[in-house]
């Protein structure tokens, strides 16, 4: 079963608790929360107060991905603000093991994310401990952008190395993703989609939802 992680960050955030409410409740699995620090990606989004202020609203899994520089001098801050998945990029630390470690002694499941031009082979060393792989088939930043097609071929050499641990470790695609594409990476391994501008850039949430899943093929 395809999981559905609609993406904040094209939503209305002057209504962010709404927003986040109702796609939860229109069938949402995990809500997808963009961290941007304006450094490791030429745009900022929001932080861990914001994040806090949306913990009590709903008990959906947050997905929190965070695109900022040396991750390890906020994960103190983002488990405080109620992450269930903590993901940073494998680019934005030399901490990696580190980082890792703290998260789960804090109980809270951990990703790597990887941007487009990083090979999958860099995710080897850290397979046996991750608990989601996220590929970006965008390049990280924004919102609105479209997919691009390598990226296709990085989920199946990640879903390999999945298989390979023996583990379950979630295996996410993230930029781009619309009903047109989402059976395609569904084929080639991803079991999350995050959905950012299909979800939330017009029509009826649930729908958009429904309409996803049932693209996905599974
Ligand atoms: O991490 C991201 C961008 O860096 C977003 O999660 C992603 O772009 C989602 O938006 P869309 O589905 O509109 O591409
Ligand atoms: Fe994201």
């Amino acid at each position: 079963m395809m999981k559905i992680a609609p993406s904040v960050l094209t939503a209305d955030f002057a209504r962010l608790g709404d927003e986040v409410v109702a796609a939860a409740k229109a069938g949402a699995d995990y809500m997808h929360l963009d961290v941007m620090d304006g450094v490791f990606v030429p745009n900022m989004s929001f932080g861990q107060d914001i994040i806090k202020c949306l913990r009590p609203l709903t008990d959906i899994t947050f997905d929190v991905h965070l695109m900022i520089v040396e991750p390890e001098r906020y994960i103190d801050e983002y488990l405080k603000a109620g992450a269930d998945i903590l993901t940073f990029h494998y680019e934005s630390t030399e901490r990696h093991d580190e980082i890792i470690d703290r998260i789960h002694a804090a109980g809270v499941r951990a990703g790597m994310v990887i941007k487009p031009k990083t090979p999958v082979s860099v995710l080897e060393r850290f397979a046996e401990k991750l608990d989601l792989i996220l590929i970006m088939s965008v390049e990280p930043g924004f919102g609105g952008q479209s997919f691009m097609p390598e990226s296709l071929e990085k989920l199946r050499q990640a879903r390999a190395l999945i298989e390979k641990t023996g583990r379950e470790i979630d295996l996410e695609i993230d930029g781009g993703i619309k009903s047109h594409n989402i059976g395609l990476v569904a084929e080639a391994g991803a079991n999350v989609a995050v959905v950012g501008s299909a979800v939330y850039n017009g029509g009826d949430y649930v729908e958009n939802i429904r309409a996803l899943r049932a693209a996905a093929g599974k």
